[in-house]
């Protein structure tokens, strides 16, 4: 699935196999996981055919790492820089349990420090095996002050939209960017993606089950309190170069997110979070 047609050096991926066959596929360029196979050889997330595979630009689908900025919400760059810096490989394992285990990390460098001067160090632990995919996100302060960070792991889950529905977002308190970032509640039906939906979802703590024709994916998530469900549909498809326009049938991203309450870490501390997707079929 890796494009090598206009691959700078900085694009590099990793494949990695579970002794069941599940298959994961980074790039270096984010710490960005691009491919997620269950043991049946069956891609579960988006990966858009316009990606451009630039070492100067994100990649558009898979699991971006969002940080130190969620969105447009502060001075940062829009999602912050981590998923357009280059990042390192410490680990690519098989595990005693047979599951696959890739582990990268990004700190500080002179660029980051430009425009966020702190010490810091992040790293994307991703284990897989069967059915399930758990990324988690792990980042400690190495620097003598604090700082404040929003995240997000940003998955874009491959999905045929006119068949998926969202169930597990009932009750919750939301920000509606589609309409102004009014705060609402969510009622009981569960949401079917008919039109643009960019959601920030408040103090998740239930799983989120995005059914479909063929298999479910339950998302859990852990650390992070929010959850974001994004659907650019077709109008938003027309904005952004590297979406197909009929892009928005074929994927929705369910992201763990931390927005609401900024992450703060005092010198020294470390914070993390996972999101878990489990596959099920459907019978
Ligand atoms: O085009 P980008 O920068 O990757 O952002 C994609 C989307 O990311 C989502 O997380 C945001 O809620 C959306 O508002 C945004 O449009």
């Amino acid at each position: 699935m890796s494009n090598p047609e206009n691959q700078q050096p900085t694009n590099e991926f990793i494949v990695a196999t579970a002794a069941d066959g599940a298959q994961v596929e980074v790039a270096l360029h984010g710490g960005h996981v691009c491919s997620w196979r269950t043991p049946d050889g069956v891609e579960r997330l988006f990966m858009s055919p316009l990606n451009n595979w630039h070492s100067d630009s994100a990649i558009r689908g898979g699991i971006p790492v969002i940080f130190p900025q969620f969105a447009s919400e502060g001075p940062l760059p829009k999602h912050g820089f981590a998923r357009v810096s280059p990042w390192t490989l410490l680990e690519s394992s098989e595990q005693i349990d047979g599951s696959g285990l890739l582990r990268l990390a990004l700190g500080d460098s002179e660029e980051t420090r430009k425009i966020f001067p702190h010490a810091f160090a992040l790293e994307l632990r991703v284990k897989f095996s069967g059915q399930t995919l758990n990324t988690e996100l792990v980042v400690t302060n190495n620097s003598d002050q604090s700082f404040d960070f929003t995240c997000a792991l940003h998955t874009y889950l491959d999905a045929q939209i006119a068949d998926t529905v969202l169930y597990g977002l009932n009750g919750y308190r939301y920000r509606d960017s589609v309409d102004g970032r009014r705060i609402k509640h969510a009622g009981d039906e569960p949401l079917h993606i008919t039109r643009e939906v960019d959601r920030v979802y408040f103090s998740v703590d239930k799983p989120i089950t995005i059914s479909g024709r063929k298999h479910s994916i339950i998302a859990t998530q852990s650390g992070f309190d929010d959850a974001v469900v994004w659907n650019p549909w077709e109008n938003g498809c027309e904005k952004i170069a590297d979406l197909k326009l009929d892009a928005y049938q074929h994927f929705v991203c369910v992201e763990a997110a931390a927005i609401e309450h900024p992450i703060k870490l005092t010198p020294h501390a470390s914070w993390s979070g996972y999101q878990n997707l489990e596959c099920e079929t459907v019978v």
